[in-house]
């Protein structure tokens, strides 16, 4: 049993978690409508199959008219036959001459118009009843310049230009932008698949009962929430609390199917009896050690199989901050997803000790710029976590941080 004696240090671990990951993670490309891709990395460029706007279309309600027939001094008007409304939705007739189209906003500007007047700039100031049209003339100011009021085609976007660029993250508002443009569904990079694995013959699954000495498994779900959150899909979650012998042989009959790109175990790598993780894979190649940072100083690296695998200790504390101290930015560099966490500076409430020759991640509230511990450095505190909706980082080379001074902060929310 030879944990490694080195301790590494935080940023190699960050290094070497995101090179064995780049190494083997295959880019899946798949076509997914747009409910569908939300939330995912365009896998390409977009070219905007048509201009938007599509066709040159009033700004407003009002009249559509020939701003050259509008000339002349300001305040000055002009008088107008006004001429049949333009119907949504279909194509305007063209506008003639000595004549206004009353006109909505987004109606198609009929050929001939290059102006819209709003309708409370005419007299009168509100549209006729279709059947008094015949015969009936507006007032319209004069001066009034040509474009005005009128989005032109293509204004918003050309036809043939890159509307969005590969790598782009789809939310909302560019979901919208494909489907104004007509497109309904885009290639998308798939989720990286993680075997998520908890092991320990005392953890046993929520809802069941305990025995002395069991606790409930967290970790399965801290972590299944928090890679679905990063936009990974879990593929396997499990607890598996068998001799390392049974460990090594399920996971390879797991691994044998391909559906894995990565393995991610909590527990039973640290300096125990009976560390079923480290015993069953040490041999493999995969290495066990330390690394200077509290909680989740044990962890774990290597391939099982030729696929990435990674230990994380079984604290639930500390496996949440291995996740988001090297997966998490891993899986960031590597895939655009998840979008970093916003790392802010505030102000501590309180002096707090730290371990010096390690990064200490504590749990804190972050409210306006200040942010107050949570809870004490205990990697069981999950209560004090869920309170949270910060990492607070205290960073190595630091024995004491002084309340008033200041921290940076990962935000959770
Ligand atoms: N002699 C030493 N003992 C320990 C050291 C050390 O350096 N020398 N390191 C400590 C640190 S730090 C941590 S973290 C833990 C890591 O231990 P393991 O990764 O081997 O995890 P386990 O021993 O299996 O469990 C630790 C702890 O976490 C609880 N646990 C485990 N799995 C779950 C789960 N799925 N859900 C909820 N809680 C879980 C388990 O009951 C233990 O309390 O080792 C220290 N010891
Ligand atoms: O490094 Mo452990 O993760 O503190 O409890």
């Amino acid at each position: 049993m030879s944990a490694g004696s080195r301790v590494h240090p935080v940023a190699e671990h960050q290094d070497t978690v995101r090179a064995l990951l780049a190494d083997s993670l295959q880019q899946r490309v798949r076509q997914r409508s747009l409910v569908e891709a939300a939330g995912r990395i365009l896998a390409g460029d977009v070219t905007a199959p048509r201009s938007l706007p599509p066709f040159a279309n009033s700004q407003m309600d009002g009249y559509a008219v020939r701003s050259a027939e509008l000339a002349g001094p300001d305040g000055s008007t002009v008088e107008l036959q006004a001429a049949a409304p333009i119907p949504a939705g279909a194509a305007a007739p063209a506008l003639r001459p000595g004549t206004a189209a009353p006109i909505m906003t987004g109606a198609m500007l009929p050929a001939g118009a290059d102006a819209v007047v709003p309708i409370e700039r005419a007299q009168p100031d509100s549209f006729f009843d279709p059947a008094d049209l015949a015969g009936a003339r507006v007032l319209l100011p004069r001066g009034v310049p040509a474009g005005q009021f009128v989005r032109t085609a293509g204004s918003d976007i050309p036809s043939g230009t890159r509307a969005l660029a590969g790598g782009t993250l789809l939310g909302p508002a560019q979901l919208g932008l494909l489907a104004a443009l007509g497109i309904a569904a885009v290639p998308v990079l798939a989720p990286v698949r993680v075997m998520l694995l908890s092991t320990g013959d005392e953890v046993v699954e929520p809802g069941q009962d305990l025995a002395p000495g069991q606790i409930h498994d967290a970790n399965t779900t801290l972590l299944a929430a928090s890679l679905r959150d990063a936009g990974a899909e879990v593929v396997r979650s499990r607890i598996l609390a068998d001799s390392p012998a049974d460990f090594r042989s399920a996971l390879r009959d797991e691994l044998s199917s391909g559906r894995a790109d990565l393995v991610v175990t909590t527990g039973g790598i640290s300096k125990g009896a009976y560390e079923v993780v480290r015993l069953a894979l040490e041999a493999e190649g995969v290495e066990f050690f330390s690394v200077a940072m509290q909680p989740g100083g044990p962890q774990g690296a290597g391939r099982v199989d030729g696929v990435p695998f990674l230990a994380f200790p079984g604290n639930p504390v500390s496996a949440l901050v291995s996740f988001e101290v090297f997966l998490r930015p891993a899986l960031t560099a590597l895939t655009g997803l998840p979008r970093p966490r916003p790392a802010l500076s505030a102000v501590l409430d309180e002096t707090a000790d730290s371990p010096e020759g390690k990064l200490q991640v504590r749990r804190g509230l972050f409210r306006n710029g200040r942010v107050g511990m949570v809870g004490g450095p205990g990697s069981h505190l999950v209560h004090a976590l869920a309170e949270s909706n910060a990492l607070v980082l205290v960073p190595e080379g630091t024995g004491r941080v002084e309340a008033g001074s200041e921290v940076t902060v990962w935000l959770l929310e």
